[in-house]
């Protein structure tokens, strides 16, 4: 007997199709450095200057010539050169310059001894060490050359890009305007926090947490809130949506209840690229196009929304911005401290927590994995990676961990 394969996509496929969908911005604005943490570049830096300007000091000591620093002889010290100075004269033959970090090197001089290796002797000094030539000096353009690319189109500006910007005397950078993204929940059981709650009701969770994944992605979110299980009223805020935003996100009713319109609405508006995804959390994922707007249906449940916002509303959006080479999350090898069994069939992100030892990180999944069962993504550090096809994984085999972050949360968070 033949098993009907299901028409879910892969993970991998969904995630090509999507981006294959999406376009670019276009739209391009100049703002200050200080606003621009996290926007992209729409096109190429060159370098106005060079960095350092000119030859300068990268120690407090004295600049001289390589020549001329005999060990044991009494060196005179002609001139005194502090960071900021200019018409700096030539350094005079046989004699030291007192220099200070940064300070711009005297002509003539071709090295700088920090002062912890020089004897000061009144007006003179003894060189206890051998400088090399060229040694403690910072040439001109060594760091920057003046017209290098310094940073180039689609680059998500972070705080060491603005640093070197700022550095290059620039106090403007050219970006892609803000992606406006919409983000709408629907269900007719959800009521917002901070309110008192009504019977057969829950609060509304995903809008908070989605927002607060899209916040380091630098877009303009705009809410528009909870929409009731009705389908008109949904076709009333996804018309709308297409007016105003360049993506819609929406969360809930895509699955395969009576009361999951998202998908027939999608339909009825423009496309479905895609519906169901072999990922688990998150199957109901549904991709689309409204006119120029793109959607993204993430299930309901707030595990399967939160995950899939990450696998594959976030790589759309970096997409869609302009970013050139699209984020990968950071994959790591960890060993099974307990065995895993499940159904084979779609790519699981189990919650775990993964910790350090002697032989590298060992990785335990938490016990709790279904998809409404948020709590134990705040108990996880890092999402363990079952791949689609696998069923069972043994204690102290081999496991695929995804970390939530670079600075892990210590044990203990259990
Ligand atoms: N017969 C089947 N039923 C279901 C299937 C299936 O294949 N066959 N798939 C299941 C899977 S997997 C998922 S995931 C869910 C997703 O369903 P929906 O996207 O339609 O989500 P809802 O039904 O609207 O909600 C699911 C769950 O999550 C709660 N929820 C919804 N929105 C929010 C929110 N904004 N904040 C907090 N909690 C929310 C909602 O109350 C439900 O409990 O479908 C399965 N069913
Ligand atoms: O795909 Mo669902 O997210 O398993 O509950």
């Amino acid at each position: 007997m033949s098993v009907a394969t299901p028409a879910w996509l892969s993970l991998d496929d969904a995630r090509e199709r999507a981006l294959a969908a999406t376009p670019v911005l276009t739209g391009t604005e100049t703002v200050l450095l200080a606003e621009a943490l996290n926007r992209i570049t729409a096109c190429a830096i060159q370098a106005p200057v060079n960095v350092p300007p000119w030859d300068n000091s990268a120690m407090d000591g004295y600049a001289l010539r390589a020549e001329d620093a005999d060990l044991n002889t009494c060196i005179p010290v002609s001139m005194t050169v502090f960071a900021g100075d200019s018409q700096i004269q030539e350094l005079a033959r046989g004699t030291a310059a007192r220099i200070m970090t940064g300070a711009p090197l005297p002509a003539g001089a071709d090295t700088v001894v920090m002062q912890e290796n020089v004897q000061r002797n009144g007006d003179d000094i003894v060189i206890t060490e051998p400088p090399r030539q060229f040694a403690n000096i910072r040439r001109k353009g060594n760091d920057i050359t003046h017209g290098d690319t310094v940073i180039s189109a689609g680059t998500r500006l972070n705080a060491a890009h603005l640093m070197l910007l700022a550095s290059q005397g620039l106090d403007t950078v050219t970006v892609y305007r803000p992606l406006r993204v919409g983000l709408m929940v629907t269900g007719d059981e959800l009521q917002t926090p901070g309110t008192p709650l009504q019977p057969g009701h829950i609060y509304e969770s995903n809008r908070t947490g989605l927002k607060a994944l899209l916040a380091p992605l630098a877009v303009s979110v705009t809410d528009y809130g909870i929409v009731p299980d009705d389908k008109a009223a949904l076709i009333n805020v996804m018309r709308r949506a297409c007016g105003e935003v360049d993506m819609l996100i929406s969360s809930g009713g895509v699955s395969v209840g009576d009361a999951d319109y998202v998908k027939e609405v999608l339909e009825s508006l423009g496309d479905v690229n895609f519906w169901k995804v072999a990922v688990k959390p998150g199957k109901p994922f549904a991709f689309g196009m409204m006119d120029n707007t793109c959607f993204c249906g993430v299930p309901g449940n707030p595990v399967s929304a939160y995950v899939t916002t990450q696998l594959l509303v976030r790589p759309v959006i970096e997409r869609y911005q302009g970013l050139a080479a699209p984020t990968q999350p950071l994959a790591l090898s960890a060993t099974l401290t307990t065995a895993v069994q499940r159904r084979a069939g779609r790519t699981e992100f189990q919650r775990a927590v993964m910790h350090p030892t002697q032989g590298g990180w060992q990785v335990t999944p938490l016990p709790r994995q279904s998809s409404g069962v948020m709590s134990s993504v705040t108990q996880a550090n890092c999402y363990l990676v079952v791949p689609a096809e696998v069923s069972t994984l043994d204690a102290g085999s081999p496991a695929t961990v995804l970390p939530f972050d670079t600075r892990l949360t210590p044990e203990g968070v259990l």
